[in-house]
């Protein structure tokens, strides 16, 4: 288990904000983080990596890593950390990117294999597209077998289908190696396919901690409004068929007929409408 109980002073847009964490995640599990920009999140993980001071605990199963000011230094924590942006070595081919950080050929080539790049594998960065760097990225972070891996919007930067590609990617590395994995994510689409629970964090606090569904799934009000949306998934309830679609930054949950589930695809682009009365506006 990790378990982490952090607090650190943040100076944000309003002023001052504390970081205060309480959280314990299983081994294995799959964690998105989410929330408004600034909320602390970068911060959180930056923590969990030691790149960043923090007062509080960190234990990683029997493992301690923060306690009373004493940080096991970066190198020595097994994490992974992938960003945005792909911080690979320029200079050096992808294999040997990844050979770099553990001199292990065989996990390499497998790496390679799972990710569809053990064609390129003699490439130089400069030579890829951004989802194939994204990929070796990760396949880099996998390489040190971490303990825990980070993930900082890792496929924000990519267009949707390349998106969709490298989360069905993940999805197969994570059942592969059963890494704990904490990625930091806005997109509810992704967090319903990747997460196993997503954890809010508002202002430096966690505000809600639960299954995506339960978190993201709009329950309240009703708008006379029509919203353009992608259909993640019909699930059949007894009788009744329930489609999951995701809207903006949320998921909703529509009854349908068994005709309308018949017709519709997982992906299709869907408009929900609807025409009760009484909106909240808050
Ligand atoms: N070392 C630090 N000391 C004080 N304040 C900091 C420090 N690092 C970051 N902050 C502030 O803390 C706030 C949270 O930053 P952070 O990057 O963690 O947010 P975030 O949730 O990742 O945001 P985004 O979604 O926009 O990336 C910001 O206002 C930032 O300026």
């Amino acid at each position: 288990m990790i378990d982490i109980k952090i607090q650190k002073k943040l100076y944000g847009a309003k002023g001052l904000m504390p970081l205060q964490v309480d959280l314990q995640i299983q081994e294995g599990e799959f964690v998105a983080l989410s929330g408004t920009s600034g909320s602390g999140k970068t911060t959180l993980l930056r923590i969990l990596a030691g790149l960043e001071e923090a007062s509080g605990e960190i234990q990683v199963g029997s493992e301690i890593w923060l306690r009373e000011q004493k940080a096991l230094p970066p190198q020595k924590r097994e994490i992974g950390f992938v960003f945005q942006d792909y911080a690979l070595f320029e200079n050096m081919t992808i294999e040997q990117n990844l050979l770099f950080v553990a001199n292990n050929t065989n996990l390499a080539a497998h790496l390679l294999e799972l990710t569809e790049l053990r064609e390129l594998k003699n490439r130089y960065p400069s030579s890829l597209s951004g989802g194939q760097k994204q990929r070796v990225s990760i396949c880099r972070a996998l390489m040190r077998k971490p303990k825990i891996l980070l993930l900082d919007e890792p496929l924000s930067a990519l267009d949707a289908a390349m998106r969709a590609k490298l989360q069905n990617e993940l999805l197969t590395l994570h059942k592969e190696f059963g890494t704990t994995t904490i990625m930091v994510s806005h997109d509810p689409s992704e967090i319903y396919r990747l997460a196993s629970r997503v954890v809010v964090l508002d202002n430096g606090s966690i505000t809600n901690d639960g299954k995506p569904t339960e978190v993201l799934l709009k329950r309240q009000g009703s708008q006379k409004f029509s919203f353009e949306g992608e259909l993640l998934e019909i699930k059949k309830v007894d009788v009744i068929y329930i489609a999951i679609v995701a809207i903006g930054q949320q998921l909703v949950e529509i009854v349908i007929s068994q005709e309308e589930a018949k017709n519709l695809q997982i992906g299709d682009t869907v408009n929900v409408s609807t025409k009760a009365f009484n909106p909240n506006l808050t």
